[in-house]
């Protein structure tokens, strides 16, 4: 316990040590890394200081100006924005100012503006609005409003002063409900308030210093923002659950913004055959209306305030703007072609891109004097065509409710100027501001307090939750050795492994104690089902045929593949680390390029690998004199990968070298990282590994991006795919786009090929030569198979290449069964694993969510009540009913897995391994050589420790 303690203390202070330098690297070395990169290309600004940046003198500025009101004048950019104005005066239009830790440089040219803004590659979204259908909604509001203010002036005879700001937010507030909801602002009110709560809720957390995790701590604001987004959630799924059920019973939908948006979305998923992915989930819809009732209520009110606030300041635009109104509406409602080309009431100033709306050079002298006349000949003239006025942005995610915004705004302005003169009452201030701002307010003290919350954190993962599992299965009879903090079993499983490993065993099959040593302790200990600790997650192993079929054929994903740690996702992702959607997108493409006939144009690859293994073979043999001593593990490996290079792409294994050896460093690099105990963000840090392995991915991914391209090339101009797996996936790739409607997402991506080229690289490459190595040492353990095996290729094939059929049909009887035997004995891969994300019935047991399962492919295999007694006896003639037969038809043989995941290359390894076990049977015998220690060891694959020392001979 003593031990265990002095151990968890030094892993705490390592961990809060790594944290302080991740902290510095965050607050200090990257900052001063970017600021020397600005200051280079000649971007200053005011320095860098420590975790603040500028944010002090920032919102000290922008205090000691909100603190007292300005004269009536529109040069509103030093009151609202006081530091930005003069850093940019100071510095130049191109300045850096800092937020935090983190530079934002300013950009007020014009052409940099645009292409920052034309970047097309985003999301473009649709423009769904239709605010012709809309109008009746605008009006009734507007009329509201009126309404209101008529009674108001009326019971005060004649004239009234009125804060017009609330009025405006409850105006738009309004029309948005109407709008977006077809139901008024009354039933809407609720969800409105909340929004505003909210809102002001979310400015505080702004203006305190972000600490990751902080949200999850029950403070007051935190746990208010919970509930009222709860409550906004539960109130808008209301309305839209109604609305579909109107929907469904066929009722219209009024031209509002959900029953158009629902519409749009209904109709999207039909054109892509009701891919349900395609179109928006009932969470975005209601994140759309939540943006929708934000975004629509608070920007139009501000050009409303302003507008309202400048014609009072400017009685001879107001008269000048209502004799028109009057003039085109008299006083009826305005219809939308006089709305949309109405000439005077429109405004630009006092919106939020300040700087650019009030620059001198590009505006002229005259910016900040009130004079709507310079736009009479449009935007685009008054700013020379350059991009410089986008108070709703520019480019590909211009502002979606733009016109929205200006017809309700015009609709509004109109019917108040029809109704109603204006002037600022004496008790108006000029005083404009920006609401969304950021104060510091901190210390030291913060820092303190995250690093309390990290290590109440790192508690919680490394000792309660375990300590749960652990209860919950050992109520229901799961037992195994109890767990570790932090390590959880990991010690003794290496500890017993390292042991296992350092000397040889016997010439037996009866391998599982040496390769998984502690997985067959426990089973032994604890029974077939039973659990053992990888770290804080347990891991319960299965070996009950139906269980086995229930975690296997489980068809919806509730038992997924265990994540990987990050840096071993670096080696390869694709379909076999993929769930859900993507996974059976991937499968659908690329299990064409797996078929039969497909493999049978890949015979010749296969046997260009064979004759190439077979040749340099012979003539080390025959430089030796009729017989050659040799390691044939890297000998296979080559072969493997030669065969995987020359089907996969179609180039020969010399073109594809560099690729090749790359993954296997990657391997052996990940195989490390996985032995170590996982530390979440070690692998941001610099070590002689993390650096490893990164430049070994980019350097895997440059040249499987060169292949690719080249491949894309050659098939737009025409050329035929060969037959290789890459052309066939591509072109079922192309297929699938096809089928849907050139939808480039249904298809897979660039980034998406490579990911698989590199798992059929890394999975084909390794997995076939330990088969083959396995083969040739237990066939020369017993020479009578070898013998017999041997016969029967020269009486059926001779000397001549095997045809596909003499491959898969059977009429060579020995090699299946000996393949069939290797892979039962000598599986590959020695476990498949999956977890649980959710508590899941399993039989009689109820497996909690976080737990890993095993099904120990090697155990199972090894299982005496299931294979009988005779498991590890050398007898292949177990399998000449069929493996079914065997098994007793249960789920208890799974060297390619089993259910919906089984092995995609399963078909196409069978004919790999048999061509060249024909080939090599048919040219030459072997023997093991005394040199040969047995010494079966898994890296991924059960492979011969110390080499496959083999004496060959020449037939
Ligand atoms: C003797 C050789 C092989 C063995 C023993 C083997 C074994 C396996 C096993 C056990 C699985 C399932 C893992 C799980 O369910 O967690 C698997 C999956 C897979 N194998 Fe193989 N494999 C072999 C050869 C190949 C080859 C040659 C290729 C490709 C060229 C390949 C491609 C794949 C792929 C893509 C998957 C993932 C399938 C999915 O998740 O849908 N395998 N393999």
């Amino acid at each position: 316990m003593g031990e265990t303690l002095v151990v968890s203390l030094i892993i705490c202070a390592v961990s809060v040590i790594l944290w302080a330098v991740k902290v510095l690297y965050i607050i200090w070395w990257t900052p001063k890394k970017l600021e020397r990169a600005l200051r280079k290309q000649g971007i200053e600004g005011p320095p860098y200081k420590l975790f603040f940046g500028n944010m002090k003198e920032n919102f000290g500025m922008a205090k000691e100006a909100w603190s007292k009101p300005m004269n009536l004048s529109h040069n509103i950019a030093p009151r609202i924005l006081p530091f930005a104005l003069q850093t940019v005066e100071k510095y130049g239009k191109l300045s850096v100012i800092w937020y935090g830790a983190i530079p934002r440089v300013t950009i007020m040219e014009p052409d940099l503006i645009r292409d920052v803004l034309s970047n097309k590659f985003g999301h473009f979204p649709k423009p769904k609005s239709n605010p012709l259908r809309m109008l009746p909604a605008f009006y009734t509001s507007c009329s509201e409003l009126v309404s209101k203010w008529d009674t108001l002036i009326t019971a005060e005879e004649g004239s009234c002063e009125l804060d017009v700001w609330p009025e405006l937010q409850n105006l738009t507030g309004d029309v948005i409900s109407r709008t977006a909801f077809g139901s008024s602002f009354e039933e809407g009110r609720r969800i409105f308030q909340l929004q505003t709560e909210q809102a002001e809720l979310a400015i505080q957390a702004i203006q305190s210093v972000y600490i990751p995790g902080s949200r999850f701590l029950p403070t007051k604001r935190n746990t208010r923002m919970k509930e009222i987004d709860k409550e906004v959630r539960v109130l808008l799924t209301d309305i839209i659950h109604k609305r579909e059920q109107a929907t469904k019973v066929g009722e219209s939908t009024n031209g509002d913004l959900l029953g158009l948006m629902m519409e749009s979305n209904f109709k999207e998923i039909k054109e892509n055959n009701g891919s349900k992915k395609l179109g928006m989930s009932l969470h975005e819809i209601i994140e759309e209306c939540k943006l929708f009732y934000f975004a629509g209520q608070e920007t139009t009110s501000t050009l409303l305030v302003w507008t309202m606030v400048a014609l009072s300041m400017h009685p001879e635009w107001q008269v000048l703007a209502r004799e028109e109104v009057l003039q085109i509406f008299e006083h009826r409602a305005p219809e939308f072609d006089e709305l949309t080309h109405l000439k005077i009431v429109s405004v630009g100033v006092a919106l939020p891109i300040l700087f650019i709306h009030h620059d001198r050079e590009i505006w002229g002298e005259d910016v900040d004097q009130f004079n709507p006349e310079r736009f009479r000949k449009g935007v685009s003239n008054a700013t020379k065509n350059q991009v410089s006025f986008f108070p709703f942005g520019w480019g590909p995610r211009i502002c979606i409710g733009q016109n929205f915004a200006m017809v309700e705004a015009k609709m509004a302005l109109t019917m108040i100027l029809q109704h109603f003169s204006f002037e600022l009452s004496p008790t108006y201030a000029h005083a404009p501001w920006t609401v969304i701002t950021i104060q510091p307010q901190y210390g030291a003290q913060i820092i303190l307090l995250s690093v309390i919350l990290w290590a109440v954190k790192v508690l919680y993962i490394i000792w309660w939750t375990p300590k749960k599992l652990e209860r919950a299965l050992r109520k229901q009879g799961i037992e195994g050795p109890p767990y570790k903090l932090f390590f959880g079993n990991m010690k003794e499983n290496f500890g017993m492994a390292k042991e296992a490993w350092s000397k040889p065993m016997n010439l037996s099959h009866n391998i599982a104690p040496r390769i998984l040593p502690f997985a067959l302790q426990t089973v032994e200990k604890y029974g077939k089902l039973s659990v053992i600790w990888y770290g804080a997650v347990p891991r319960v192993t299965i070996m009950e045929p139906d269980l086995i079929r229930d975690v296997l054929s489980n068809k919806f994903g509730h038992f997924p593949k265990v994540k990987h740690i990050p840096l071993v996702r670096l080696i390869a992702t694709g379909l076999a680390n993929y769930e859900g959607e993507q996974w059976a997108k991937h499968r659908r493409i690329l299990n064409p390029a797996f078929h039969q006939e497909k493999l049978k144009r890949m015979l010749p690859a296969f046997y260009t690998s064979c004759t190439k293994l077979v040749s340099k073979w012979d003539t080390l043999i025959t430089a030796k004199e009729g017989s050659c001593e040799l390691d044939i593990w890297p000998e296979l490996q080559n072969f493997t990968g030669d065969a995987i290079s020359r089907t996969a792409f179609g180039s020969s294994f010399e073109e594809g070298r560099r690729i090749f050896q790359l993954q296997t460093e990657q391997a052996e690099l990940a195989i490390q990282a996985i032995q170590s105990v996982y530390i979440p963000g070690y692998r941001f840090l610099p070590t002689k590994r993390n650096i490893k392995m990164k430049e070994t991915v980019k350097e895997i991914r440059a040249l499987v991006t060169d292949i690719v391209y080249k491949r894309e090339h050659a098939i737009k101009a025409g050329e035929a795919s060969n037959g290789d797996i890459l052309g066939l996936i591509m072109e079922s790739n192309f297929k699938e786009i096809k089928e849907n409607n050139g939808s480039k997402k249904l298809g897979m991506s660039l980034h998406e090929i490579i990911e698989e080229c590199k798992l059929f690289y890394f999975v084909g490459q390794e997995t076939t030569s330990t088969l083959l190595v396995w083969t040739m040492v237990v066939l020369s353990m017993h020479p009578e198979w070898q013998v017999l095996a041997r016969e029967e290729v020269l009486q059926i094939v001779g000397r001549r290449a095997p045809e596909f059929d003499e491959l898969t049909h059977l009429k060579i009887v020995s090699i299946p069964l000996l393949t069939i035997f290797f892979l039962t004995l000598y599986p590959p891969i020695v476990s498949i694993t999956r977890r649980t994300y959710k508590e899941m019935k399993l039989g009689k047991i109820i497996l909690p969510a976080g737990v890993q399962v095993a099904l120990p492919t090697l155990l199972i295999h090894h299982d005496r009540e299931i294979w009988g007694e005779d498991v590890d006896e050398f007898n292949p003639e177990r399998f000449r009913n069929g493996v079914s037969m065997a098994t007793k038809n249960q789920v208890s043989f799974l060297p390619f897995g089993w259910g919906p995941r089984i092995c995609l290359g399963q078909n196409f390894a069978m004919v790999e391994a048999k061509m060249a076990l024909t080939m090599i049977l048919q040219h030459f015998s072997f023997e093991l050589s005394p040199t040969y220690s047995h010494a079966p060891f898994t890296v991924v694959t059960i492979q011969p420790q110390h080499g496959a020392q083999i004496i060959l001979r020449k037939l």
